[in-house]
């Protein structure tokens, strides 16, 4: 299952994720595996992602538990953008686990200015133990990653933010207790097209309907989450005026979510800016943005955890419906 940013307004659409149909196999170790987009996992690994952050939530959040596995590990922060859950979460979680984050933005380091990434990539991967970047263009991930001795997480790029799937997934299986059969309607910009024809032959493996409308009530008709993202990302404020003009009829409201599911909640990744969703939805009842805020925390910790060592759940698998 993948996602992409969605980084082609000329195309404007909405589409629909059908039931999640996730395939069987045997879990395998992702010690030493990079993380740059979910297409490259397959289900039961994304569930295995999924358990472990479940796992880790439940041993510290509600258990007070401490302890310490990467105690002695670093990680490299290279962000080309600004941030506020990525940096916070990864920072945070890296503590919680026993191990350090030193940020590296993009005024303080030599990455791509006066250093060729590769460079960079060889002389960080032999001070790090693993490495996270937020980039603009998808393939500076891919050139960090070819040239690293150690992990690279994707914390952004132009095409994927793998690591805010992770937390959309648990966030959808606490609330619902599950993911499969669950009708998902993203209302946005139109997914690049290159993500389109994997999405559309992944679901054709795995019995996922997907459908691509231009019809915003039509996508969220008996949709049980109802999804959006800024319309105006970072490095696009040029665009602001232009996009304002032309998703204007988009807007996530109170009309457009009556024809949803009864069981219907909003999702965004935040942050929010007010153009893409009004007050009475974003703060709605049925809204779990921080939920899913939060759990950017416990996904990238069981990211972290998994590429470093291999680790097994102490809490019994959650329901996921597969
Ligand atoms: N959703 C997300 O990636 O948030 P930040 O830009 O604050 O990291």
């Amino acid at each position: 299952m993948i996602l992409s940013r969605l980084t082609r307004p000329k195309l404007i659409k909405f589409y629909v994720w059908g039931s999640i149909q996730l395939t069987q196999k045997y879990y395998s170790s992702f010690v030493g595996k990079n993380f740059a987009t979910l297409k490259d996992f397959d289900s039961n690994e994304i569930q295995k992602f999924l358990w472990t952050a479940n796992d880790l939530k439940t041993r510290f959040k509600k258990d007070k538990e401490c302890f310490q596995p990467l105690h002695g590990k670093s990680i490299g922060l290279i962000f080309q953008k600004r941030s506020t859950r990525t940096r916070v979460s990864t920072e945070t979680g890296m503590g919680l686990l026993g191990g350090q984050s030193v940020f590296l933005g993009a005024s303080d380091v030599h990455i791509g200015v006066s250093e060729s990434l590769e460079d960079s990539a060889k002389v960080l991967s032999s001070m790090f133990d693993i490495l996270l970047a937020r980039v603009f263009e998808h393939d500076i991930i891919d050139t960090l990653a070819a040239a690293s001795s150690v992990p690279v997480i994707n914390g952004l790029s132009d095409l994927y933010h793998p690591l805010q799937i992770l937390a959309d997934f648990l966030t959808l299986q606490e609330h619902f207790g599950r993911l499969k059969d669950l009708k998902l309607s993203w209302v946005g910009f139109a997914p690049d097209e290159n993500v389109i024809k994997i999405c559309d032959k992944i679901a054709s493996q795995t019995g996922s309907l997907l459908h691509y409308t231009h019809d915003p009530k039509e996508a969220v008709h008996q949709a049980n989450a109802i999804i959006t993202d800024t319309w105006v990302s970072m490095g696009q404020e040029k665009e602001k005026e232009r996009k304002i003009k032309l998703f204007a009829d988009y807007i996530v409201n109170d009309e457009l979510v009556k024809g949803a599911a009864p069981n219907w909640v909003f999702m965004h990744c935040l942050p929010r800016y007010p153009l893409e969703v009004t007050d009475s939805v974003f703060y709605a009842k049925n809204s779990v943005v921080f939920q899913e805020a939060e759990n950017r925390k416990w996904t990238v910790m069981a990211v972290m955890l998994h590429l470093l060592q291999d680790y097994s759940p102490v809490y019994p698998k959650p329901n996921f419906g597969f």
